[in-house]
Formats: structure tokens, sequence, C-alpha cells
């Protein structure tokens, strides 16, 4: 291993050998306006001092470790510029964070402080988003207690969750009984909110909260993409293995009694991966339905060519006996871990939580909102828009056949199927269509009385609703249950919607604006991990243009130096440092390319090289394109 001889930031020798005791006695005074920015190596000597302090906390004054006293490392013997940091001098809240920064095994509000730190300190820092310490800490007892786990020991919330685990062996198949492919459980907790003390913020400061996305989104995410992932035994649960192009069925339907209520015969929705495009797919199946007529097979035809934000949208549509019986099956897409309609608004958890409404008096107003109930009713007006222009009507208008995909986001589910089911009684169109109309109404007097029998007493639940909301909404509603004369249209509808639709879309577009903000701030992330990306390619390669040494000499040993700076130091009693917020800092400065320098020490600590992340971004982007141009 051959250190470069010239590396300074100036291109002065900044390489120094510790082979005199004269400049160890030296260093100390010569460095000591370094201390606060000493490399983080350094503290591992101090632990063998007995002078130094066996604890340090937040308010701990700038760390001068007594190693430096014996330090090897004297300035003046390597010709370095002595390094003041820009802001030391304006900026005393900067400089103290930053010595904080040398401090290890602290709390979460000195990551704070220097999330603070970096963003006062350098104006193109728009990044350099720190993470909890005890994030980190809980991430790694997290990987320490996946590896005391069997997999049979993980536990899911949910009823059947527990046994998605359980069953190892049952298919070749990409999802099912795969153990390898097994997830852990999600650790939700770990998200933590902003503190309440560090909501004293100047406007040009930011938590660290503030550099990620948001809690309940990343959340929200995360439980859709292991929603997804979620497999059961199919032997476990009587299902095929495999059903046309689709397999690793999964039962959304955990209810025990089948309704025949909505389609006349019993149902089930199974999430499914499709083996032709290893999409994921809501598969409908219609228990004991035999097809006479090979004809209603092209009455999905229509449905299949509707696309709209507030419909299901239908893939195919095929027999089966799969199951032991005739079902017709649907394929629908699968928006994971939505709802249906009456799920959210009459389910279990629904009336559980207008019960549960703290220091709520007893006769509290637990009705749905004005605003919630009219962005319903443009959506699904929307979707019926679009289907009665393309000839078709719904047919299925019912809370337990609309999902609720996104917050207030509703689409119509089921399209397509009465079609098929009711093929040979060739029905009216538009007779149908008017009916669409009808139902939609019925639905908003269910909602808005937040009853599922408010269509039995008309005028009781017009009152109600006269009551609750604006004579807009009531004359709506009434409008959609009245005769048609000689036919309402949903253009009609669309007019008396009038000035509503626009808030409608001002909303959409807010909510628009927020998540395109939250997809700025993760933008970052993958910013970084390109720079990893290309760590990876360079360091502890074994070989290079017949060279053996190549990752080891030249530029590369920089970088090797500065891979150990940002991610092998140890502190003062010689335990890894794992400071997710110093890497950061580092890489987003080294991406930056920002001219401050650092002191990069070797592994056998004889010696330092003091460079600056300019340099240091421009050894990588040398090596990079010699690995790249060897291609
Ligand atoms: N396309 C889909 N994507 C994701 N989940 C879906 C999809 N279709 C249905 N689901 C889910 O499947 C579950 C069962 O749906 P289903 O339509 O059977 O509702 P239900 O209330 O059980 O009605 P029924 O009483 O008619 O069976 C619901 O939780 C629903 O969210």
């Amino acid at each position: 291993m051959a250190p470069p001889s010239t590396v300074s930031a100036n291109g002065d020798d900044t390489t120094s050998n510790n082979n005199s005791n004269a400049s160890n006695n030296n260093a100390g005074s010569s460095v000591s306006a370094t201390n606060a920015w000493a490399p983080k190596t350094t503290a591992k000597t101090s632990a063998l001092n007995p002078t130094a302090k066996p604890k340090l906390h937040v308010n701990s004054p700038i760390f001068k470790p007594s190693s430096l006293s014996t330090s090897s490392v004297k300035a003046d013997a390597i010709n370095a510029p002595e390094f003041v940091p820009k802001s030391a001098q304006d900026n005393s809240l900067a400089a103290s964070a930053y010595s904080d920064r040398q401090l290890y095994g602290r709390k979460y509000a000195q990551t704070a402080v220097s999330a603070l730190w970096y963003l006062e300190r350098d104006e193109r820092n728009p990044y350099a988003p720190p993470i909890q310490n005890n994030l980190i800490s809980s991430m790694s007892n997290l990987s320490n207690n996946f590896s005391q786990f069997g997999m049979n020991d993980i536990s899911m919330p949910g009823s059947i969750q527990g046994s998605y685990y359980g069953e190892g062996s049952m298919s070749g198949y990409y999802y099912q009984g795969s153990g390898a492919m097994l997830h852990q459980p999600l650790q939700y907790h770990l998200y933590n909110t902003p503190l309440p003390h560090v909501s004293n913020l100047l406007p040009h400061q930011k938590t660290i909260h503030g550099f990620f996305i948001s809690d309940t989104l990343r959340e929200e995410l995360h439980r859709k993409n292991e929603m997804i992932l979620q497999t059961v035994s199919a032997q476990e649960y009587g299902l095929p293995e495999e059903l046309h192009e689709y397999h690793s069925l999964y039962p959304l339907d955990l209810t025990q009694e089948k309704s025949t209520e909505v389609f006349g015969y019993q149902s089930s929705v199974y999430k499914s991966m499709c083996s032709v495009d290893g999409r994921t797919y809501a598969l409908r199946r219609i228990e004991g339905f035999r097809l006479t007529n090979e004809l209603a097979m092209q009455t999905i035809e229509g449905w299949r060519r509707i696309r709209h934000a507030n419909i299901v949208s239908i893939r195919e549509a095929f027999t089966s006996k799969a199951f032991g019986d005739h079902s017709l099956i649907f394929v629908y897409d699968y928006h994971p871990c939505s709802k249906t309609l009456y799920d959210v608004h009459f389910g279990p958890q629904a009336q559980l939580a207008s019960q549960v409404v703290v220091g709520a008096p007893k006769n509290t107003d637990h009705s749905i909102h004005e605003r919630i109930l009219w962005s319903y009713l443009i959506q699904l007006t929307s979707a019926l828009k679009k289907i009665h222009s393309a000839g078709l009507a719904a047919r299925l208008i019912d809370p337990t056949k609309i999902l609720v995909t996104g917050k207030n986001r509703v689409r119509l589910n089921c399209c397509g199927i009465m079609d098929m089911l009711t093929f040979d009684s060739a029905p009216n169109i538009a007779h149908l269509q008017q009916d669409d109309i009808l139902n939609l109404g019925q639905l908003m007097m269910t909602l808005a009385c937040k009853s599922l029998t408010a269509t039995h007493n008309i005028s009781k639940s017009v009152d109600y609703i006269a009551q609750h909301y604006t004579q807009d909404l009531k004359n709506m509603i009434l409008f959609l249950m009245s005769q048609p004369v000689p036919m309402k249209t949903v253009d009609q509808i669309i007019t008396m919607l009038g000035p509503r639709v626009l808030q409608e879309i001002n909303d959409v577009q807010n909510a628009n604006d927020i998540l395109e903000s939250d997809l700025g701030r993760e933008l970052e992330n993958g910013r970084l991990t390109r720079l990893l990306m290309k760590f990876g390619f360079i360091n502890e390669r074994p070989e290079f243009d017949m060279d053996p040494a190549w990752s080891e000499t030249g530029d590369r040993y920089i970088i090797k130096l500065f891979r150990d700076y940002v991610f092998h130091q140890v502190d003062e009693a010689g335990l890894p440092v794992l400071d997710v917020a110093h890497v950061l800092t580092c890489l987003n400065k080294l991406d930056a390319g920002v001219d401050e320098k650092i002191v990069l020490m070797s592994r056998d600590e004889l010696s330092c090289l003091i460079v600056s992340y300019r340099e240091i971004k421009a050894c990588i982007e040398s090596a990079f394109r010699d690995l790249s141009k060897s291609k």
C-alpha cells in the first residue's frame, strides 16, 4: 500500500510520517486550532489516555482529544496551512455544533443541531438530512433481532398473516412459499414525528424531518409494498396454485359469510401475481356460475377499453374449474391496502372510531364532512360520464363495490360483471343509465345520513340532510333521486356541480404539489445512492488494468481513506461510530465538491492527508472514468 506523495489542496506536500518524537511533542500546539475538526479516528487513541473523560454528552465543551497531544501529526511539519473553518468566526453556534458532532453516543437533539449547522453553513446545501441516532441503534437492534428469528417465529398483524410466513415448502413460485423472499416485519414505530421542543426554529432553519418525505406517506407506501408482497399457503387455504396466467393467490375478502346480495352469486376476491407481466392483480371469482353463452365474454371488450382515474380497470375475464366448481373470474387492477366505501364509513373500525372520540359529548355529530361528500360525488359523476359516454352502464353503485384507494380517492369497482351475469336478459342500457343516476343519489343519501337504511324513509332522511348540510347538497341529492322527466343525464349533474368542481380541482392540485415536494426530497436519496455505487465500483476492486494494487494506489488511495473517514470511524472507546448524519453530510459535501478540507488518516495512523472535498470528488470522477473507459 503506497500513499501518494503529494495530495494537498494547493499542491503542497501534506503527507507526513510519524518518525520523530519531537514532532509528536509539538503537534499539540500546532494542530490544536483544528482540534474540533480532527478526524474521528484520532479518538481511538484517546481511550487509552487515563485523563480522557469517560463520558461525553450534549453540552460537553468542544472536543479536544488528549491523544492529539501525542499525535504524529504536526501541521508545520507537513507544510499544511492551518485549517480554520470559514464559519468559525462568524457563527459560533455553527462551530460549537460541529464540535459537538465529534462526540458520539449523542442524543437526537444533537443531530438536529448538526443539521441546522449544516444549513446555516453552506448555502449550496439543500440536502444533508441526518437521521435520528435512535433510528440507527434501532436498526442495529432490528438486524440482531432478525438473526434470532426462525421464519416461523415472525408474526404479523392481522388474522391470517402469521401463516404467510409459516409455510415454506409449497412451490417454486416467485413468492409462494419461498423462505428467501419473505420480508421482515416493518418497524413503523421507528418513524417518529419531530419532537415538540425543536419547533422554535428560525424561518431559514429546518428540522431533520423537513428533509424527508412525510412520515404518513412513507408509512403508507411501505404498507402498500408490504401488502403487494404478502403470500399465503395455497394448500392451507384450499386455493389453486395456478389459475390461468395467475399464481400466488391471496384472499382479500376475509369475512366468513359470503353474501349473494350484490351479484346474486357468492363472490371472492384474491390478490394474485401474473406470470406474464409479473404484476399484481385482483381476481374476482363469481362462484358456481356456469357460462352458457360464449358471446357473453365479448361484453368485457367495451370495459377493457375504459381507463379512468375513478374506475378500477378490468383486464380480462375467463372461466375456470380450478376451484372445483364452475367459476367466472374477472381480473382487475390491484390497489393495495384499499378499503371499500362501506368499510370506511360503516365498517367496524368506523363505528369504533365514532364511539371513542375522547371527551366527545354523547350525541356528537359523526356525519361525513360536506367537502368529502362533494368530492365523492364529483369523482363518481366523472366515472359515470366516462361509462355512459362509452354506451355502457355501471350497474353497481354500492358502498361495498366502491374502493377507497387513497385519501378520499374513490373508484368504481366490479365494472362489467353484471353485463356478463345478465347477458341473456338483454338489458336496456338507457334504463340502466337512469338507474345509475338514481343509485348515485341513494348512495349520497346513505352517506350523508351515515345510515345504510336512509333510503327506507326518504322524507326523514331529506330532513336530516337539510339540517346538517347545505341547500345545494340537498337539492343535488333530490335531483339524483327524482323521477327522470323524461331522462336525466350526467351532463345535468355536472352543470349542477358547477363551482364545486373548481374546488375539487384546487384540492387535487394542492395534494399533487405536496406529493411533488415529497418526491423532490427523496430525489436526493437517489443522488446519494449513485454516489455510493461509484464507491462500490472503485473501493476494494481486486484488480484493474492488470494492476492488483489499483484500488489502493494513486487517487484511489485517497478514495479509500475518505471511505474510512466516512464509514469506519471509531469513538474514543474504539467502538464503531454509526452516525448517519455524518455520512450524509460528508456525501453531500463530496457531491457538491465544496472547498472545505478534511484530514484523512492512514489506517496505521502514521500519516495523514489534508484534502478538500473538491479534490476527493475529482479523484472519484477520474477513477470512475478509468473504469468506464475500459468497457
Ligand atoms: N381491485 C382491488 N384491489 C384491491 N383490493 C380490492 C380490490 N377489489 C376488492 N378489494 C378488496 O377486497 C375486499 C373484499 O371486497 P368485496 O368487494 O368482496 O367487498 P365485501 O364488502 O366483502 O363485499 P361482499 O359482501 O359483496 O363480498 C375489500 O377489502 C376490498 O378492499
